[in-house]
């Protein structure tokens, strides 16, 4: 039998190192897995560099290579796929950004990059569309929310470049910076002048807003500043469908993955209930992730909490979701006609509380592959299996291949 249908799974960031609050075992080797392992033992295992050895890739890299989009090829910044994750379309002429909603202290320092995981910042978003005019620099803009404290900002106007710095120090008890042009040019300097003035105007109307005036009084940290990264123009894709002759959808509550699926070509599937984070409803995501199988040849499901946990640095509460997941995915263990392929974009090491370079599981699943004595889903176990180490855009010739979809090379 060969399989038809395609389920890639990235669990993102799932992979770690040893931890000392687990007696030196990782999140993922300490976590009880049951499904995640059968699939092992019925399955393929190796470990893969997403991007390459060394490199430690960010998720927006990272995904590019796993569905076989070389970055060096096609990256143009994580900005104009991030915005294109949420409602906004980046068309030829605009610039797209990612931005955090963080906290900065009165002494001016960042407190939160993230300002407390905050979520529902939907009103601060619009208060910040109707408040900031940035047309006395001949500039538009377009803003809207992502999950958690993610948003994405794209500028639009005549003679803008994407060739501009950050204002994330990316670190707390820094001061933020201030987003200069990378070149001489013009449409860079308008670009930087249009953030600063962005970031200033917004800093006014999150400070008044009704909604840090509450999470003061509850004692969380306020979304008192925007922090913007990623500027980039959008790059070209060939289509997902063309490239591989496969239909495909994405489901993902992380804008930025449900961009990067969008300008592949795939459809992507919003499931209520889904955060990103380690609340999210995972039983509707798999239901939603079932019912695309129906439809389509290919889905590209993430899973993004664990990710999260490894950059609070929290090695139980990512332990503990791991096994969330686990229980989540019992149902994939009933599809014997679908090749299903497991893996992480990345580790986010919790002593790190980054992305580091460390090649990340792989397990793939399915009719037609040659199953190797690996019997657990973890980054130990999986280096001794069948797949070796690979790259990250190895995985879509090796799939195609096992549904007999690979061209010949050579006559
Ligand atoms: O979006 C995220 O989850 C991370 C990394 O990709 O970004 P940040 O560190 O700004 O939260
Ligand atoms: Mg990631």
């Amino acid at each position: 039998m060969i399989a038809e249908k395609v389920l890639f799974l990235v669990l993102d960031g799932i992979s770690d190192r040893p931890c000392e609050a687990l007696n030196g075992q990782t999140p993922l080797s300490a976590a009880r897995t049951p499904v995640l392992d059968r699939l092992a033992a019925e399955g393929v295992c190796g470990i893969m560099d997403t991007v390459a050895p060394g490199i430690r890739p960010g998720s927006d890299t990272s995904h590019l290579a796993l569905l076989g989009y070389p970055p060096q090829d096609y990256y143009t910044g994580r900005g104009p796929l991030e915005a294109e994750g949420t409602s906004i379309h980046m068309t030829a002429g605009m610039i797209g950004f990612r931005c955090n909603f963080a906290t900065v202290g009165g002494d001016g320092l960042i407190t939160d990059r993230r300002a407390g995981r905050i979520s529902g910042t939907g009103p601060l978003s619009e208060a910040i569309r109707e408040g900031v005019d940035l047309s006395a620099l001949g500039v538009g803009f377009r803003f809207e929310s992502g999950a958690g404290h993610r948003a994405a900002l794209a500028l639009t106007g005549e003679g803008l470049g994407d060739a501009v710095s950050s204002n994330d120090p990316k670190k707390e008890g820094a001061r933020p910076l201030t987003i200069q042009a990378c070149s001489d040019d013009p449409a860079d300097e308008k670009t930087a002048r249009a953030c600063n003035e962005f970031i200033r105007q917004s800093a006014e109307i999150l400070a008044r807003h009704p909604l840090n005036a509450q999470r003061l009084e509850e004692g969380l940290p306020p979304a008192n500043l925007l922090l913007i990264r990623g500027a980039g123009k959008m790059g070209a894709f060939p289509p997902f469908q063309e490239r591989y002759g496969l239909s495909g959808s994405v489901i993902s509550a992380a804008t930025l993955i449900s961009g990067i699926g969008k300008v592949v070509g795939l459809e992507h599937i919003p499931v209520p209930g889904t955060t990103g984070s380690v609340d999210s409803d995972l039983d509707a995501k798999v239901k939603a992730t079932l019912g695309e199988l129906e439809r389509k040849d290919f889905v590209l499901m993430n899973i993004k909490g664990a990710d999260e946990a490894g950059h609070d640095g929290k090695a139980i509460e990512k332990r503990d979701f791991i096994e969330v997941i686990d229980a989540a995915l019992e149902p994939l263990l009933a599809l014997s006609d679908t090749l299903i392929v497991i893996c992480a974009d990345h580790s986010t090491p919790c002593s790190v509380r980054d992305h580091s370079a460390d090649p990340v599981p792989v397990v793939i699943r399915g009719p037609g592959v040659r199953v190797d004595p690996t019997v657990r889903f973890d980054e130990v176990s999986c280096a001794q299996g069948g797949l070796n180490r690979i790259r990250g855009c190895d995985i879509m010739p090796i799939i195609l291949d096992l549904i007999n979809k690979s061209h010949k090379y050579g006559a």
